[in-house]
């Protein structure tokens, strides 16, 4: 990457398209002078915070661990808009098919077993550096997992944990009460929950198996004899193992990459599978890839 786009003038980049919505902002597509198409992510100053704890992180992560979205610029910008609105923006690499729920849409809400074993694999990988070094994501969705190509291995697509805004540093404060998995409180695990609070990074084993239940099309709020039912032998195995209740006996990100659910070998999405966002589709935007 050239020294001018890691240095941004952030203000004169023209924003090109919207890649996605969040509850605290707003991600769009930008374009440096030099032709390099990137994702700004952009929220109200009061969450400023948030947005630099994960510029933090991702930092951190940049050259450690290719499963977590890369930064593709070294400080937060500050901007005014009209009327006095007060925003900050990071920078990051785009993803250009969009992130794991758009290809749970695009499927109509279900995924071969063998894609859901391959995605839940590169997903670990991620997690189990992250958890190494002490973090813990605390908003693991599908959504907030990017789908990537990738040409190595004869692999098509490669995924990236992101979103840290609500993430936990080590020896950082806890997440605020009530914040995580709003809308969605079958992710959350029972013992990040209620007086004891206890946010480890079994909180995100928690979360994953949740995601392999949707992604499989089975309901993610269905009890373990309906699940047992539902699910293929080896996914409930898999399942069950995050979905312990007592956190200390959940199995780690490290113990599940060897489970057999994440090594199917024949299940990588074939590319009609991957979904594009719109303001990326052939022939709207012109531009290379971080
Ligand atoms: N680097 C990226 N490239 C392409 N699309 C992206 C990128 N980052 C985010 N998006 C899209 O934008 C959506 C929202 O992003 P993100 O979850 O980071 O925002 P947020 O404001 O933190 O959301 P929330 O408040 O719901 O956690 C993602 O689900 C994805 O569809």
């Amino acid at each position: 990457m050239s020294s001018s786009s890691w240095m941004l003038d952030a203000t004169t980049l023209p924003k090109l398209g919207c890649l996605g919505q969040g509850h605290h902002g707003y991600i769009s597509l930008v374009k440096t002078p030099d032709g390099l198409l990137m994702a700004k992510k952009t929220s109200y100053r009061k969450y400023s915070d948030d947005l630099e704890k994960e510029l933090r992180i991702l930092h951190h992560f940049n050259s450690i661990n290719f499963n977590i979205v890369r930064p593709t610029s070294p400080i937060i910008y500050y901007e005014t808009m009209p009327v006095n609105v007060k925003i900050c923006s990071i920078y990051m690499e785009i993803a250009p098919h969009g992130s794991l729920e758009d290809m749970m849409t695009k499927a109509g809400g279900r995924l071969p077993e063998n894609v859901v074993g391959y995605c839940t694999l590169l997903i670990l990988e991620g997690l189990k550096d992250l958890h190494k070094d002490g973090y813990v994501h605390c908003d693991l969705m599908p959504e907030n997992i990017l789908i990537f190509p990738t040409y190595t291995h004869g692999e098509l697509c490669e995924l990236k944990l992101a979103d840290f805004g609500l993430a936990k540093e080590p020896n950082g404060p806890n997440p605020l009460d009530g914040s995580l998995f709003q809308g969605n409180p079958e992710y959350l695990a029972p013992e990040a929950v209620g007086p004891r609070r206890i946010i480890s990074s079994a909180v995100d084993i928690w979360s994953l198996g949740v995601m392999v239940i949707e992604m499989l099309g089975a309901n993610v709020g269905g009890r373990n004899d309906y699940l047992s039912a539902t699910l293929s032998p080896m996914a409930w195995d898999f399942v069950r193992k995050c979905k312990v209740r007592d956190w200390e006996d959940r199995a780690t990100a490290e113990e599940l990459l060897s489970h057999p659910f994440a090594n199917q070998s024949i299940g990588i999405p074939p590319l009609e599978m991957l979904p594009v966002p719109h303001c990326l589709t052939d022939g709207v935007v012109q531009g290379r890839f971080f």
